[in-house]
C-alpha cells in the first residue's frame, strides 16, 4: 500500500470519527438523538451512541492495520460485519449501522486510491462498493425489505453511485449553507436540509412508509427556505421533533450521511477554516462542537 495513501486514509479515518460526533452532538434534530432528547429512538440514548462512536474508532484502528498489510476485500469485509456484529452485541440494537459501512467504504477507498478531489474519491468509492457487493449477499435487513417494497435503493445505491449525498448534495449544501449564512453551525442544519430532500432514508421508509420519506422531503425544503431567508429555524424544529415522535418518524440515513459529510470537510480543513473565521466560543462539549 502507498504509503502517501495510506496517511491520506488515516487522516480521513479520524475525521470521520470527529464527524459523526459533530452529527451526533448538532440539536435540535428531528427524530435523532441529540443533546435534548432521544428523538424516537426508545432503544437509543446520547450516552450509548457517544460510545458507538468510540466503537467505530476501533473498528477503524483495525481496518486501517488491514489495509496497511495490503489485506484483500474479503478481510475488510470480515472486519467490517464483525464491527457490525460488535456493535449490536454491546447495545441490543443498530446505533451506526449505516455509518460503520459508509466510513469503512471512504477509508478503503482512500487509501487505495490517494484521491485528491471529492470527484475522484467518490469514483473510486463507487468501484470499491460494486467489488463489495460482487463478493455476496447482503443478509436480511429492513434495508432489504424497504428495497423489495418501495423499489428504493437506500445505503446500497447510495454507495454503488460513489456516495452522491456527500459529494454532490452535502458538500455543495455546506458551501451554499456558509455563503448564505454565514455562520458553521446554521451552516450545518442546511446540510441537513439538502439531505432530508436528498436521501432514499430506508429508515424513515421502514418505520412511515412513502408517506414518512415525503414528509421528510417536505419538511427539507421548508427548513432550507427558513434558513435562506435568515430565520432561525431551532423552534421549528423542535416542533418537529415533537411531530416524529408522535409518528415514530426518524432518518437514520440522513443522520449518518450527515455526520460522514461533517467528518469529510473537516479532512478537506473545509470545516474548522469556517468556524476560525467565525471565532466560534468552544463549548462545555467534548471538541469544542456547537450547541445551538
Ligand atoms: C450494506 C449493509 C450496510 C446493509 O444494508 P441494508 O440496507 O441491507 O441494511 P439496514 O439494516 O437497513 O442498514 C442500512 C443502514 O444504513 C443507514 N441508511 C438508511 N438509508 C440510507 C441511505 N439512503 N443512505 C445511506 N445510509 C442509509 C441506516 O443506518 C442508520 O439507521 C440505523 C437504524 O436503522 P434500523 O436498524 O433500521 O433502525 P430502527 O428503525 O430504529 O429499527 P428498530 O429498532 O425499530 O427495529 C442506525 O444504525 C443508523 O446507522 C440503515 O440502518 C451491511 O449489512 C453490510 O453489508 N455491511 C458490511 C460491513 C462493512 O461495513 N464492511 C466494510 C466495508 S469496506
Ligand atoms: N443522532 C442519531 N440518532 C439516531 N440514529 C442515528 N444514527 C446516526 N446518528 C443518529
Amino acid at each position: 500500500m502507498n504509503l502517501s495513501h495510506l496517511l491520506q486514509a488515516e487522516e480521513l479515518a479520524e475525521a470521520l470519527v470527529e464527524g459523526l460526533r459533530r452529527e451526533l452532538y448538532l440539536t435540535p434534530k428531528p427524530g435523532l438523538v441529540d443533546l435534548w432528547d432521544n428523538g424516537s429512538h426508545r432503544d437509543l440514548d446520547l450516552e450509548m451512541m457517544d460510545a458507538s462512536i468510540e466503537l467505530i474508532e476501533e473498528y477503524q484502528h483495525r481496518l486501517l492495520e488491514a489495509l496497511r498489510r495490503d489485506a484483500p476485500l474479503k478481510t475488510l469485509v470480515a472486519i467490517g460485519q464483525d464491527a457490525e456484529v460488535g456493535m449490536f452485541k454491546r447495545f441490543g440494537t443498530n446505533t451506526h449501522k449505516g455509518a460503520i459501512f459508509l466510513c469503512g467504504l471512504l477509508v478503503a477507498a482512500q487509501a487505495r486510491s490517494g484521491a485528491r478531489e471529492p470527484a475522484q474519491l467518490s469514483a473510486a468509492t463507487a468501484e470499491l462498493a460494486e467489488e463489495f457487493f460482487a463478493l455476496g449477499q447482503v443478509p436480511p435487513s429492513h434495508g432489504k425489505k424497504v428495497r423489495q417494497r418501495f423499489g428504493r435503493g437506500g445505503i446500497i445505491l447510495e454507495a454503488l453511485r460513489g456516495l452522491p449525498a456527500l459529494f454532490q448534495t452535502a458538500l455543495p449544501a455546506w458551501r451554499d449553507g456558509i455563503a448564505l449564512c454565514g455562520d458553521p453551525a446554521e451552516a450545518g442544519f442546511f446540510v441537513l436540509a439538502r439531505l432530508m430532500q436528498q436521501v432514499e432514508d430506508t429508515t424513515a421508509l421502514h418505520r412511515c412508509g412513502e408517506l414518512g420519506l415525503a414528509r421528510l422531503r417536505q419538511d427539507g425544503r421548508f427548513l432550507e427556505a427558513a434558513l435562506s431567508s435568515g430565520r432561525s429555524v431551532r423552534q421549528h424544529l423542535t416542533l418537529l421533533n415533537e411531530e416524529y415522535c408522535q409518528m415514530n418518524l426518524t432518518m437514520g440515513g440522513v443522520a449518518d450521511l450527515l455526520g460522514v459529510a461533517f467528518g469529510y470537510l473537516e479532512y478537506r480543513g473545509e470545516l474548522k477554516a469556517e468556524e476560525r473565521a467565525q471565532r466560534l466560543p468552544g463549548m462545555a462539549l467534548p471538541g469544542g462542537y456547537v450547541c445551538l
